[in-house]
């Protein structure tokens, strides 16, 4: 998968591109990354690539001009098929990322990745230019960068190989809709604290069974709303009326 960030910071993104397994599976060119100035089209020569607001109001916006002329040379850069492509921009204005999105970006061949600035971009190039807008969350950070490498490391531990053999995303909590169970390592004991019995058993399948009970357990407290829309399993189904007739004695 080719990653290409349209981006005033370029730099930011060493923190996916150089650390953690997506800087090792880059490094193995498992995936390449390539970050767009649209400085470098500004067609002045002080390089302005934001304006006052028509209309008027606080802030700056980034002109249509240079961002459309860098998602333009991005997508000259393209490799595999030009068709296996998608140019999204990131905002609270977009639809919200999912797992199923997540799922759907990891099968592309290119990603374009539009990062705003300021108070926003030019409209137009919206229009004219970017195929979707994508949020991450319900709330508003200084710029696209964040949202894009939030995006980018989700949908690269779906990627073959990112992850190697030993971790599969397919394992993440949200692969199958429950969020995680909890999880422990030495000693055995902490500050009094012991580690559950049933991880000492040795027993997979009680304690895949444990771990199964703890992760429906969490997802029915903290987040029901998961549950409303998941397909139970029978064993699962066995597990929650179990939990919920705990609940009600
Ligand atoms: N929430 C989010 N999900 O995706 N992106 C965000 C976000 O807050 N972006 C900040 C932002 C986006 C565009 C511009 Cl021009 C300026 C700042």
């Amino acid at each position: 998968m080719f990653i290409q960030a349209i981006t005033l910071f370029p730099e930011m993104f060493e923190s996916i591109t150089e650390y953690g397994v997506t800087g090792r599976a880059r490094k193995q060119d498992i995936w390449q990354f390539a970050a767009i100035n649209p400085r470098q089209f500004a067609d002045n020569k002080l390089g302005y690539i934001d304006d006052r607001p028509f209309g008027g109001g606080v802030g700056m916006v980034m002109m249509a001009e240079p961002l459309f002329c860098a998602i333009q040379a991005a997508k000259q850069q393209f490799s595999g098929s030009l068709k296996n492509s998608r140019v999204i921009y990131l905002s609270p204005q977009g639809q919200s990322l999912s797992h199923k999105k997540v799922l759907e970006l990891s099968q592309l061949d290119n990603l374009v990745l539009l990062c705003g600035r300021y108070e926003g971009v030019d409209e137009r190039v919206l229009q004219t230019a970017v195929d979707e807008e994508i949020s991450i969350g319900d709330f508003v950070v200084s710029g696209g960068e964040l949202p894009a490498m939030m995006l980018m490391d989700a949908v690269l531990r779906f990627v073959p190989n990112v992850l190697g053999e030993i971790a599969s995303a397919e394992q993440d909590s949200f692969a199958d809709g429950l969020l995680d169970y909890p999880h422990y390592t030495r000693p055995a004991e902490f500050q009094g604290m012991a580690v559950p019995d049933i991880l000492k058993s040795g027993n997979h399948a009680l304690i895949a069974e444990w771990r199964l009970e703890q992760s429906l357990r969490r997802t029915l407290t903290r987040r029901p709303d998961l549950l409303v829309s998941r397909e139970l399993l029978p064993q699962e189904t066995r597990l929650l009326d179990k939990i919920r007739q705990e609940s009600d004695e």
